[in-house]
């Protein structure tokens, strides 16, 4: 078997553009909104428990202050406070333990949707948009930061709850004794500072975390899609040096977000008590005047420990930073275009006519196909050919809309493919690729993979019969119903299954990129007859570097820097542009028409990516 092998120097993380960070954030915002309101009724509650939670915190020490004071003044309703007392701990308990359940429930919820609205994304956008992340890249986005973007709703619950007992224990504390709040509100500034530092190095230092994550995982997974590469290049060391070079950075930002962590918990600490003794040498001045009792104090002093309470408060604003830090990771993945669809149908009958008008696309910022038009009539076999890296396989693209043009239009029957369903597109317009992926768990199902009722038996064994992949098929060990897993298969043989997967779907238009060109001439020949004869008729556009192929072809589109140069018979062409005879210039020695291995060196090419 032949893997698509694509170790490459891109570095993930200095290769594709990206959004710029404003749009990021605004993209990550709409998201955390589209997951709260997802789980609204939910998250509602979340707060509800949280807030009635804190209610409950809040009035502990003005209930137990009430109750002492009541208990050693031997009042008679004493008992009845200690019971208020004992159901006011048990509601505490209670609120917090549903609050802890339901914010799972509601974590996982809009982790899922993050996920599933990212994964839609990274399918529905055109191939080489997707390709904007690395592999890896994209997965921990949809995964890891997924989960934790996941978790900002009731992050946010949780911090507006944490703030009700501070600002309801300074009130509390007003009510007790205003001397004891005044003192108390001396040391405020102080907690402020420290939650506004907080905020803003956790931030700096999660992003940095995040990124150096990304462009690890991005790094992992291209090597391990170059593995044979590696494998063959002796450079396992150097790969695994590259793969884990900003390990010490990622060590060092976890260590800074720990640090900013400890440091704000450890100066919490040490302001707390400091408040904390603060409102106490005030309140037992308070008590000896007679001002307030003995519960009175003890509750003051809760409430003041209420008050300071900030390892609440930072604890869930750390959970909201790092969650729409993470947040602007997915929305990355939830900025790719889609390829959208229009409601068109293709006119019943319609012969397969492609049109494309002044079409133009632009990859790297330069024209890579320029101003092509060309009429396609409907039946016709096409060729196209070129140099490499002339646009052949960009031109297949856009004539299946794999990808839309920056500027143009592509029209097949007469209808935009742009204003097409998906429906209409994917039943009318298929594709077979130089390294095709199989999909399905068996091999019978790769070959029946494709959107609409899955064919029957007899469908897919036609198919792979006319794709020159029955035999092989039939020696496994259980033909077609062997695991996809289980089928040891060559280059030749995965490319032939995913011919087959196109013949299984043949609509009026068959795009075919290369798809032959791990095939041996005799093989290549026999599908190409077969295509001919045993497939519904149609379109057919042939990416070719066989001479052969062109010889075969109604016409051929010969591509030069990505411009159509010339268009006609291959005979003509051959003829009468010596140019277009060095297109093939292995084949020199070939006339044209000729049946002598005419196999270029394959061009490798990925189904995705262009
Ligand atoms: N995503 C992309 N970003 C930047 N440049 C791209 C991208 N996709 C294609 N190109 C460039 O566009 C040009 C045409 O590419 P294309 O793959 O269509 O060539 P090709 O004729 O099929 O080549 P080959 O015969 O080698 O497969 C090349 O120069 C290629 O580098």
């Amino acid at each position: 078997m032949s893997p698509p092998d694509a170790a490459g120097p891109a570095d993930a993380a200095a290769g594709p553009a990206q959004e710029p960070e404003p749009a990021l954030a605004r993209g990550a915002d709409r998201a955390l909104v589209a997951a709260a309101r997802h789980s609204a009724g939910r998250t509602a509650a979340v707060l509800g428990c949280t807030l009635a939670a804190a209610a409950a915190a809040l009035a502990e020490p003005a209930v137990l202050g009430r109750t002492l004071d009541l208990l050693l003044r031997a009042d008679p309703s004493g008992p009845a406070w200690t019971l208020l007392c004992a159901a006011v701990i048990a509601a505490e308990v209670a609120l917090d333990a549903a609050a802890a359940r339901l914010t799972g429930e509601v974590d996982g919820r809009s982790t899922a949707l993050l996920r599933r609205l990212g994964l839609a994304r990274l399918l529905g956008t055109a191939p080489h948009h997707a390709a904007r992340h690395a592999p890896g890249e994209s997965a921990a986005r949809l995964t890891a930061h997924a989960a934790e973007a996941g978790k900002v709703p009731t992050a946010v619950a949780h911090g507006v709850a944490a703030l009700l007992p501070p600002l309801g224990a300074v009130a509390a504390l007003f009510l007790i004794d205003p001397w004891t709040a005044l003192t108390f509100l001396l040391g405020l500034p102080l907690l402020v500072l420290l939650l506004r530092a907080f905020t803003r190095d956790t931030l700096t230092s999660v992003s940095r975390y995040q990124q150096v994550q990304l462009a690890t995982a991005g790094r992992l997974v291209e090597a391990l899609a170059g593995a044979r590469t590696i494998a063959a290049a002796g450079t396992a060391d150097r790969e695994r040096a590259r793969i884990l070079a900003r390990l010490p950075e990622l060590g060092a930002e976890g260590r800074r977000m720990w640090q900013v962590y400890g440091g704000t918990t450890a100066r919490s600490s040490a302001l707390m008590p400091m408040l904390l003794y603060a409102v106490l040498a005030v309140g037992g001045i308070r008590l000896s005047a007679g001002a307030i009792g003995v519960g009175e104090l003890l509750a003051a002093l809760r409430y003041a420990g209420l008050a300071a309470g900030v390892g609440a408060v930072t604890g869930a604003l750390a959970g909201v930073v790092r969650g729409r830090a993470a947040a602007r990771r997915t929305a990355a993945v939830l900025a790719l275009p889609p390829l959208g669809h229009g409601r068109a149908d293709l006119p019943d009958g319609g012969p397969g006519t492609l049109e494309l008008r002044d079409v133009t696309v632009v990859r790297g910022g330069s024209a890579v196909l320029r101003e092509v038009t060309l009429l396609i009539p409907g039946g016709s076999t096409v060729a196209v050919v070129g140099r490499s890296g002339a646009g052949k396989t960009l031109f297949a693209a856009v004539a299946g809309r794999l990808t839309d043009p920056d500027a143009g239009q592509v029209l097949l029957d007469g209808v935009p493919l742009r204003e097409l369903t998906a429906e209409a597109l994917r039943r009318e317009v298929g594709h077979a690729f130089d390294r095709p992926v199989l999909f399905g768990g068996t091999v019978g199902d790769a070959i029946g993979f494709g959107a609409g009722p899955a064919p029957g038996p007899r469908a897919v064994r036609a198919a792979a019969l006319a794709a020159g992949a029955d035999p092989f098929v039939r020696r496994l060990p259980d033909g077609y119903a062997t695991p996809l897993a289980d089928a040891p298969l060559s280059g030749g043989e995965v490319q032939r299954l995913g011919l087959a997967r196109a013949f299984c779907h043949a609509g009026r238009l068959l795009v075919l990129d290369d798809a032959t060109s791990s095939l041996d001439t005799v093989t290549a020949r026999e599908v190409e007859r077969a295509l001919a004869r045993e497939i519904r008729p149609g379109t057919r556009i042939v990416v070719a570097h066989r001479l052969s192929s062109a010889v075969r072809a109604d016409l051929v589109v010969w591509l030069d820097d990505g411009r159509i140069r010339a268009v006609g018979p291959h005979t003509e062409l051959w003829r009468r542009e010596p140019a277009y005879r060095k297109v093939f210039a292995t084949d020199a020695a070939t006339a044209p028409g000729t049946e002598k291995d005419d196999r270029q060196p394959p061009s490798r090419k990925q189904e995705a990516g262009r």
